[in-house]
């Protein structure tokens, strides 16, 4: 039987390349929180489209997915991140469909250095880590047919991510800071949402669980920030204010929300089940420069 998918925030970054590489593996109802039953903060009409629509796999790009202030607007945070992600697992439930959904590295606390597995223990640092693992949880518990994919430094051509705002300030400001003792893998929607279609056409109950996924190598945001400047040079140089890029440490740079310094993901589990190759997280940068530079 054909797939029929529910694919909820198909404007966020993941969910605009989503609506792209689902569109070929089933029947496709795409919804962003303006249409109607696509607000989870309204899951009376939620419940309405999974009644009428009976999907087979809803796909949950919705997130809650701004870090420091999600540490004074919790409550928003919860519901979309956990409580709304609660709901559709029991819906999922019900009405015997899967449900895909998407996590953070925010999840663990970051100590020591080397790559985490799927099994590590999580300790989130801050709310919006908190709320993505009550999300996560409540899936685990509730449901067998499911997908977590825990992914890390998201960016895309579509929504706002760290290229965006490197680019920005580029052309402001003459001297930057960066900090440049967080490490993990930017790792682009693109990637995102092609593994998410793959995994769907390969669909079975044994590869149910959570997986690890993020581009190949590890990088800072100071050595991220560069690469965008080196990129955008080809482009826009002209452009370009920006003369000094300053290395920095977390401690410097206080923020609302505390972030990990370790958000190294190892996505073995995923390459073995799946039978992919992740390239390297600088492909995809470098596609989306191109793409954001360039008529
Ligand atoms: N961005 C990142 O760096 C990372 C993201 N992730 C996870 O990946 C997934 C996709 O994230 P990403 O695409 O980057 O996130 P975005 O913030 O780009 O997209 C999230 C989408 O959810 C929508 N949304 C927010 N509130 C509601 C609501 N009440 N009802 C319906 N839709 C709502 C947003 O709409 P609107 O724009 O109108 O608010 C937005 O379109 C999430 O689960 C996220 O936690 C994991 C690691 C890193
Ligand atoms: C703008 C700026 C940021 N930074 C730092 C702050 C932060 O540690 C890092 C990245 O900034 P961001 O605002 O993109 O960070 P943040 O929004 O916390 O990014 C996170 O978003 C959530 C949704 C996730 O799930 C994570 O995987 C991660 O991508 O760069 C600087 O050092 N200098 C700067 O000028
Ligand atoms: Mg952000």
């Amino acid at each position: 039987m054909a797939n029929k998918i529910l694919l909820l925030g198909k404007n966020g970054q993941v969910g605009w390349e989503l609506q792209r590489s689902l569109a070929p593996v089933g029947q496709l109802l795409a919804l962003d929180r303006h249409d109607q039953g696509g607000d989870l903060t309204d899951l009376k009409s939620l419940q309405r489209i999974i009644v009428d629509y009976q999907p087979t796999i809803i796909v949950n790009a919705t997130a809650y997915t701004a870090v420091d202030k999600a540490e004074t607007e919790t409550e928003l945070a919860l519901q979309i991140n956990g409580k709304a992600v609660e709901f559709l697992a029991e819906q999922a439930k019900q009405y015997h469909s899967w449900l895909i959904h998407y996590s953070t590295d925010y999840v663990f606390d970051g100590s020591g250095d080397t790559a985490r597995l799927e099994t590590a223990e999580t300790n989130p640092l801050n709310i919006y880590g908190k709320t993505k693992l009550v999300g996560e949880q409540a899936i685990q518990q509730l449901l067998d047919n499911y997908l977590i994919f825990r992914t890390s430094w998201v960016y895309a051509t579509h929504g706002n991510n760290f290229i965006k705002t490197m680019l920005r300030l580029a052309k402001e400001r003459e001297e930057l800071a960066i900090i440049n003792d967080q490490i993990g893998s930017p790792t682009g929607a693109e990637l995102i949402a092609d593994i998410t279609a793959h995994a769907i056409k390969q669909l079975k109950p044994e590869l149910a669980g959570i997986y690890h996924l993020t581009a190949g190598g590890e990088t800072s945001w100071y050595d991220f920030a560069n690469v965008i400047f080196a990129e955008a040079k080809l482009y826009i140089a002209d452009q370009l204010k920006v003369k000094k890029v300053n290395a920095i440490t977390t401690d410097s740079y206080p923020t609302p929300a505390k972030r990990p310094l370790n958000s190294r993901l190892a996505t073995s589990k995923l390459i073995n089940t799946f039978d992919i190759t992740l390239p390297d997280w600088q492909l995809g940068v470098k596609r989306v420069i191109a793409e954001l530079l360039t008529e």
